[in-house]
């Protein structure tokens, strides 16, 4: 075939367009919902004065930011080591592994309820398509299924493994007693205790979606994507666990509505 400017293009310059595109929308899916975004926002910004700089042969200009540019570069690695594990993690992760059963959500749910009910607080984080098991090494490993007297056992005050969070992969809790990273980016959420900073943390640097039971409020609330969510009924909580987890497939993590 021949494009008018471009020459003869064959078969493996199409092949060579269709993979660089999936790549740049693989790169995109990993960093939307996550706070490299306004990063990789602030690079193209970055890279864009630098090409102009060159093409207008401001040579001071464009040596100086070519320099940047490359202990930036460094700089990134060390900034973002989380997330660049993470997404690595991500990518060479088998496909098609256990997905929680819409019994196992309606406990979950269910137990939210009883606990906030009770204000008894708890934290519980649902694996999605990010790997949690270095957080899940930071507690005690367990094999259970997940169900409603399980989890208020897990939780219940002066319970061995009360402290900490909870980590849930498909239907089934995987670890207790885990230290969740602290959010810290910004001064958005300074006001809220501990263990809600704990879960926007986690949020922030996967793609998990956690749940909290307010001790002090008995309320329930999400943390996804780095963002915490508003006040919970159960009907609520059933239908974002839903479209969350259960429908979960392949899209790129959604802030929650109705932001605080
Ligand atoms: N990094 C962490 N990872 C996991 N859990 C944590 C972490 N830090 C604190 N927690 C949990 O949070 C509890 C303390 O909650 P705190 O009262 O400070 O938070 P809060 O956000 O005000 O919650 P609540 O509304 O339930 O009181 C701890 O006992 C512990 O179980």
């Amino acid at each position: 075939m021949n494009l008018p400017f471009l020459g003869p293009v064959g078969a493996r310059d199409l092949l060579d367009i269709l993979l660089v595109a999936a790549l740049i929308y693989q790169g995109y899916k990993l960093v939307v919902g996550t706070r490299a975004v306004n990063v990789v926002r602030g690079i193209f910004v970055f890279a864009g004065v630098w090409v102009a700089a060159q093409l207008l042969g401001l040579v001071t200009l464009s040596t100086l930011l070519g320099r940047a540019g490359t202990v930036g570069l460094f700089a990134l690695i060390v900034l973002f080591q989380p997330e660049l594990r993470a997404a690595l993690e991500r990518i060479g992760r088998p496909r098609g592994r256990e997905a929680s059963s819409g019994a196992a959500l309606q406990d979950l749910a269910r137990a939210l309820e009883r606990l906030a009910e009770r204000k008894t607080g708890a934290l519980i984080a649902i694996e999605r398509r990010t790997p949690l098991g270095e957080y899940a090494a930071t507690g005690v490993p367990l094999d259970a299924l997940v169900s409603v007297p399980f989890l208020e056992a897990l939780f219940a005050r002066n319970a061995p493994l009360h402290d900490g969070g909870v980590i849930i992969q498909g239907s089934r809790v995987v670890a207790a007693g885990c230290l969740f990273p602290l959010q810290q980016s910004d001064g958005t959420y300074r006001r809220y205790g501990t263990r809600h900073r704990a879960g926007i943390g986690l949020s922030e640097l996967t793609d998990a979606v956690v749940l909290i039971a307010s001790e002090e409020r008995g309320s329930i609330r999400i943390a996804l994507g780095g963002r915490l969510g508003p006040d919970l009924n159960g009907t609520e909580l059933r239908d974002q666990l839903r479209a969350l987890v259960y429908d979960y497939e392949d899209a790129p993590p959604q802030p929650v509505g109705g932001l605080v």
